[in-house]
């Protein structure tokens, strides 16, 4: 999945120190293009396509008071995205992005749009509160339809977002259990809960924690407390990695689809690229774990793959350094005295 041969990174290390700048000037931008080159198995890469993908699904516990907006914000933000007008439309036409919304679970009725990829597992999780967010069945169902959808070799790069009232805290439970830490260290506001909300959702997301042991698997972990959208995306960027597609992980939520992607396919993280550091409390404990360190950090905590888009320039920047940037040997430049 991942170049790791050793004539390859020699060779990499090559033509990266070959280019026409004093070795290692272009920091961390080196590294991006090495990244990117071991996904693609070339030393000519390139990343100038990229569509984002949005898993959009509800949470049985948004009811129980987790979040500060109402749950039917989830319907009515794919109907925004399916009419172009949200934060995530607006930058991937800005950036030349093709973008599919993907109804994963989302409450009510079926949503009827050409556009919309309908992979409905359910209308909406269980109260995670109380019992099991999700049968076995269906968290089995879930990554596998993602796996699917990411497998879609159609573009260079893969940005994966989602849209869910709710899920900061199905993904701060998933994560807890995942790396065996207290809930309340990775619980944060959210879409915007002030102190009394804050303190509030912490004592229903460590009373949630206290039904099961204290490490779960990410499958287990998944079927308590996750949701539809965050187990396809996990699945979408286990396929995705696996079709030799660079995978833009996005803010908090995504970082706990990666972090479940890696716990079932530990190869597939070496075709992650970490967007942007959310301002979301807990996204820092997640990024450690992943051994990620971000490309962005511009305070933003909006979701939707919107963090993801605004990487991708960078990516395809790194990416047209490699393949194209002219080496001291073929532009007559002097090397190092
Ligand atoms: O991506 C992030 O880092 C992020 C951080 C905070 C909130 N969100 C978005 O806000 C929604 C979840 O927030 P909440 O308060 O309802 O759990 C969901 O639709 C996410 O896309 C996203
Ligand atoms: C308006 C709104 C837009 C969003 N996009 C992602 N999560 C969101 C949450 C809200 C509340």
């Amino acid at each position: 999945m991942i170049t790791q041969d050793a004539d390859f990174t020699a060779a990499l290390q090559h033509a990266i120190d070959s280019k026409t700048k004093p070795v290692g000037s272009l920091g961390r931008m080196e590294a991006l293009a090495a990244r990117i080159a071991r996904i693609q198995g070339t030393l000519k890469p390139s990343a100038e396509t990229c569509q984002l993908t949005i898993f959009a699904a509800d949470h049985g516990m948004a009811t129980a008071g987790v979040s500060s907006y109402p749950q039917d914000v989830t319907r009515q933000m794919v109907a925004n995205f399916l009419s172009g007008g949200a934060a995530a439309n607006v930058f991937a036409r800005s950036l030349g992005a093709d973008i599919r919304i993907v109804d994963s679970g989302v409450a009510g009725e079926a949503i009827t749009h050409p556009n919309l990829v309908s992979r409905r597992i359910a209308t909406g999780t269980a109260n995670a509160l109380d019992g099991p967010a999700m049968t076995e069945a269906e968290m089995g169902a879930a990554i596998a339809t993602g796996r699917a959808l990411g497998s879609e070799k159609t573009h260079d790069v893969a940005c994966f977002g989602e849209m869910g009232i709710g899920n900061t805290s199905a993904s701060s439970l998933v994560a807890a259990k995942l790396l065996s830490l207290p809930v309340e260290e990775i619980t944060g506001r959210g879409t915007g809960l002030d102190d009394a909300g804050l303190a509030r959702k912490r004592q229903l997301l460590s009373a949630a924690a206290a039904r099961t042991e204290a490490r779960l698997s990410a499958r287990t972990a998944l079927m308590e407390y996750g949701g539809f959208e965050i187990a396809m995306m996990a699945g979408a960027m286990m396929g995705a990695a696996q079709a030799g597609t660079i995978v833009i992980v996005d803010g908090f939520i995504a970082s706990v689809a990666a972090l479940c992607a890696r716990d079932l396919m530990p190869e597939a993280a070496g075709a992650f690229v970490y967007a942007h550091r959310s301002a979301e409390a807990g996204h820092a404990r997640v990024l450690d774990a992943l051994d990620a360190e971000p490309l962005l950090d511009l305070g933003m905590r909006l979701g939707e793959g919107t963090g993801a888009l605004l990487a991708w320039p960078l990516v395809k920047a790194a990416a047209a350094m490699l393949r194209e940037m002219a080496s001291f040997d073929s532009a007559g430049v002097s090397g190092p005295a």
